[in-house]
């Protein structure tokens, strides 16, 4: 579906992507994490080619659908012609009878003649979709599908359009600097720093094997030891098996290691608790509804 060796981008002496290689799957739903100024939506409109950009291989077929921020309909047109331009190339039978079909699909008939900004941002993202299958889109490409929205509504359109794009057997690339959106949606999260890969994976499997301290930032709910970790202990035995990475979640309560608490935060269903053990702090999330002291017991799941 998509075949991305060694691309470059550069704005005039800045080189903003450096080498991306990516490959995408039919069904396979791949999201971009990186923070501000990565080159994530660089990447995506030099796969749209939108941008020129110097390459080995860039194979990505014509079918290419591009959903922009706030979904970009067009303001002017109601619901109905936003789809219908898509169309342009059928007659006005055909273009009808396929729109009141995506209409009817996407549960969104009764918007017909409704303008934009008369509609929901979950309606929106609705017809936006309608419009990218009315074009024939196979490999969906959305940068920051869910920026501004509130986080209710962002969590019912994470799962609407995960379904939608499973049930339309489409591709999609997602540009985000939201880790819960690439855990969310994706089959693979590619990691994006300075124009670079730095790593590509399952959520799981990214997540516990994690390279580097970078990636561990980015994929947040990990601890990184700086120490060396030199006295005798099971406890750094283990961590640094891990490469000196281990996630919050690889901590129990109970067990035989004992710690003191330096902080402890509220978060609603748990407390993230700030644990020091000779000399090393770390964070672990434990069930909000339980009573902790300031010494505690605790594990690792090995
Ligand atoms: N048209 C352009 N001309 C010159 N430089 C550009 C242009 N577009 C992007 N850049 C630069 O390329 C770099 C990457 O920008 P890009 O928009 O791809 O980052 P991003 O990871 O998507 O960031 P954000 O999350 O803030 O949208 C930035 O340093 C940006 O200033």
């Amino acid at each position: 579906m998509l075949e991305i060796r060694n691309l470059h981008k550069k704005f005039g002496q800045n080189e903003v992507l450096k080498g991306i290689d990516l490959s995408l799957k039919s069904n396979e739903i791949l999201s971009i994490l990186g923070s501000s100024g990565s080159g994530k939506s660089t990447l995506l409109r030099c796969i749209a080619k939108l941008e020129n950009s110097q390459y080995d291989e860039l194979r990505c077929g014509s079918n290419v659908g591009f959903m922009f921020q706030n979904y970009a309909l067009f303001p002017h047109l109601s619901v109905y012609d936003n789809i219908a331009f898509a169309l342009n190339k059928l007659s006005k039978k055909e273009a009808d009878d396929k729109i009141n079909e995506l209409l009817a699909k996407f549960g969104i008939q009764g918007l017909k003649d409704k303008k934009p900004d008369q509609i929901s941002g979950g309606q929106a993202q609705r017809v936006a979709f309608a419009r990218a299958i009315a074009a024939g889109a196979k490999l969906l490409l959305l940068d920051e599908p869910f920026s501004n929205l509130d986080q209710g509504l962002k969590q019912a359109l994470r799962v609407e359009l995960k379904d939608m794009i499973q049930k339309e057997g489409l591709s999609a690339i997602v540009v985000t600097h939201d880790i819960d959106d690439a855990y969310y949606l994706s089959d693979k999260i590619a990691l994006i720093d300075g124009g670079k890969i730095l790593d590509i994976g399952t959520p799981n499997k990214l997540f516990y094997s994690v390279k580097d301290e970078k990636s561990a930032q980015m994929l947040g709910g990990l601890n990184y030891i700086h120490s060396d970790l030199t006295s005798q202990d099971k406890f750094f035995d283990w961590i640094k098996s891990r490469n000196n990475i281990f996630a919050y979640s690889e901590i129990y309560m109970g067990g035989e290691f004992e710690a003191n608490v330096i902080s402890k935060s509220f978060i609603g269903l748990f407390y993230k608790i700030e644990l020091e053990y000779k000399g090393i702090r770390f964070y672990t999330l434990w069930p909000s509804c339980l009573e902790i002291s300031n010494s505690v017991k605790f594990g690792f799941y090995n």
